[in-house]
Formats: structure tokens, C-alpha cells, sequence
């Protein structure tokens, strides 16, 4: 396994500073690891109620947009420094990290068990850990050592509108997926015999494993993704309709090489951003929430 250098990294991503009055974006790095996950997800009843002080109020309106508008600069200068870091990475380094990060999901037993996935589909001009391997893996029937398991279901990403709606549709093999404008492969809407393919927020069942791609991460559980907000409204979607059904919610889990894995508090952060509650990085996996705690022990 590779150790993250995590000096150079955290010296090239100093810690910003920025508005400490959204709950979600104070931190302490003495705080447990469960302590920081639930300071990253303040109970909704607060943040509505704080929401409508403030639509009464023009003045702290205005300072709340002042806030985000503050935070989205910083997102931006964020992603452009993590670009350049994932741009300057030597290729050999870059595809054993990726050797390492797929191996460690392959293997993990969180993933063998799980049966619903959704997965982005990796592109190497956008620098993503490569997923393709993974891909692979679930769209087979039967696992390396001969022993036939369940086959799993798979979702991947497709972009409807600008307007941050995603879908996740089923895929059967990768000849399913065409290249969008962005050069990203995703699902047609219609399979070959023109029928819809499966929505997984139609599907009668819930996903258990989300695996989620991004520019950085911290060991709290931040996520800054590229600024299209499609991932966070399509989790915090799904997020509810696990709850409407009273189904599990799946494991949130990011693949991320060395110098994607920033500093506490150099992520900024709006209540709209959802944690994820795993990291995988080739220095190991890293469980952040209780759920994750509690599914990916040993
Ligand atoms: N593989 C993969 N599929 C995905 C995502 C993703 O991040 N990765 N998405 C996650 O949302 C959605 C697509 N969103 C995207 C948002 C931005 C860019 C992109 O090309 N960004 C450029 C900068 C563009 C600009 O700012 O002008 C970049 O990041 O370099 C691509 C996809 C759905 N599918
Ligand atoms: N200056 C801004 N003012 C208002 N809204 C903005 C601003 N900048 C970005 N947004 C919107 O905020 C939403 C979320 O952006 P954010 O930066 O959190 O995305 P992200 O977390 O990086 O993306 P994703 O969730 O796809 O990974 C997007 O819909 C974006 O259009």
C-alpha cells in the first residue's frame, strides 16, 4: 500500500479561512471523528429554522448570500489548486495509485456484499481515479476465484439539464454508454431495444454502495466536487427517498488519490453539501461516519 505524502500535500493546500457561522464549516482537529461527522450535518429542524429568521430579515439575507457568494469564490480557487496538483502527478505514480484504490475496493468486504451500486464512470482528461476496473468487476457474473456471486446491479451518472439534474440509470455492460459533450461515457436513455432503462429512484429496492467522484476531500468527510452540484442534490434526493421507505442509506464512499486529501478546514462549505462517509486513497481506507465505522470493520 502507498502512503500519502501528506506533508507536501497540506503545505501546497494551506487551510482557508472563511465565514465560521454556517455550522458546517468549523471543525477542530482535536475532535473525534464522530464528533466532526455530526458537526458536518446539522439537524435540519435548525437550519429551516434559521432559514426563516433570516427571510424576515433583509439584512441577514443579504449577509447569508454575501456568505455563499464568499464560499463559492474560495470552492473556485480550491478546485484550480487541486487541478494543478492532479495535473503535475507523475503517470506512473498516478496509475499505481489507481492500481491500489481499485484493488482496495475490489477486495474490501463492504463492496463484495454489496448488491445495488451507483459508480461514476472515470475519465482520465478530468483526472478520476479510474473506476473502470471496478466497472468491470460489477458488470460480471462471477468473481475471480471461480465461486459465482450475485450478480450486482449497477447505476451510473447521466446529466440531464445544466440546471444540476443527474440521473442514475442502470447499465448492464459497457457497450450501454455513449460519450456525452463533456466526453464523460453515460447510459443513452434507451437501451437497444428503445426501452427506458431503469431509474434508480424508480427502483423497487435501495442502493447499498455509492461510489462518488471528486476534486477534494478531507478525513471529516468534506466534499468538493466540480461546481456543477450535481452530486449533492442527486444525494440529498436520494437520501430522502431512502428515508420516505425506510430503507438503510447507502454508504457514501469517495475515491481520491494523494494530493485530492486536504487539510480540516481547507474545504469550504454550505449546508447543501453532503459528506461523504468514506474515503479510499492508496494509503487505505478510511471510515468516517458511524455507519461507515460500523460496515466497514474488520
Ligand atoms: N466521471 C464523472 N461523471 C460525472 C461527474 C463527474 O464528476 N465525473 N459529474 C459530477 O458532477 C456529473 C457531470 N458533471 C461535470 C461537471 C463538470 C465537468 C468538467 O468538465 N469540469 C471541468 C471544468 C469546466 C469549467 O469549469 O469550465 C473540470 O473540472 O476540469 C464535468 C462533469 C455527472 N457525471
Ligand atoms: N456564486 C454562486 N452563487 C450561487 N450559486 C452558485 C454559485 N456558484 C455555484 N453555485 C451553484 O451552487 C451549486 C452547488 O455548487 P457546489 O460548488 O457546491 O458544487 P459541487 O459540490 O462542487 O458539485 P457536485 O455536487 O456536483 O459535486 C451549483 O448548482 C452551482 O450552480
Amino acid at each position: 500500500m502507498l502512503a500519502c505524502d501528506k506533508l507536501t500535500t497540506r503545505s501546497r493546500l494551506a487551510p482557508m479561512t472563511h465565514p465560521r457561522t454556517l455550522a458546517s464549516s468549523v471543525a477542530s482537529r482535536s475532535l473525534s471523528s464522530l464528533a466532526r461527522f455530526l458537526i458536518l450535518r446539522p439537524p435540519t429542524g435548525a437550519l429551516l429554522a434559521t432559514a426563516r429568521t433570516k427571510m424576515s430579515d433583509p439584512s441577514s439575507e443579504n449577509q447569508e448570500r454575501d456568505q455563499l457568494e464568499s464560499i463559492f469564490k474560495q470552492k473556485k480557487i480550491l478546485r484550480t489548486k487541486v487541478r494543478r496538483a492532479l495535473k503535475s502527478m507523475d503517470p506512473l505514480q498516478r496509475s499505481q495509485e489507481d492500481e491500489t484504490i481499485q484493488s482496495l475496493v475490489l477486495d474490501a468486504p463492504w463492496f463484495k456484499s454489496s448488491q445495488r451500486l451507483c459508480a461514476y464512470i472515470s475519465c482520465s482528461a478530468l483526472r478520476e481515479v479510474d473506476t473502470s476496473k471496478i466497472i468491470s468487476r460489477i458488470l460480471q457474473n462471477s468473481s475471480k476465484d471461480g465461486h459465482i456471486q450475485m450478480k450486482k446491479k449497477l447505476y451510473v451518472p447521466r446529466v440531464e439539464d445544466k440546471n444540476s439534474h443527474m440521473r442514475m440509470l442502470n447499465i448492464s455492460s459497457v457497450n450501454d454508454m455513449i460519450a456525452n459533450s463533456m466526453d464523460i461515457l453515460e447510459p443513452a436513455a434507451l437501451d437497444a431495444d428503445g426501452n427506458e432503462r431503469e431509474d434508480v429512484m424508480q427502483a423497487d429496492d435501495p442502493v447499498d454502495l455509492f461510489l462518488l467522484p471528486g476534486l477534494a476531500f478531507d478525513e471529516s468527510g468534506r466534499r468538493l466536487g466540480r461546481g456543477g452540484g450535481y452530486y449533492d442534490t442527486f444525494l440529498r434526493n436520494y437520501q430522502e427517498l431512502a428515508h420516505a421507505r425506510s430503507w438503510k442509506q447507502p454508504l457514501l464512499v469517495a475515491l481520491s488519490y494523494c494530493p485530492q486529501i486536504v487539510d480540516e478546514g481547507v474545504i469550504p462549505v454550505t449546508p447543501d453539501d453532503i459528506p461523504v462517509d468514506a474515503l479510499v486513497s492508496p494509503s487505505g481506507v478510511i471510515p468516517i461516519s458511524p455507519a461507515a465505522l460500523d460496515r466497514m470493520k474488520i
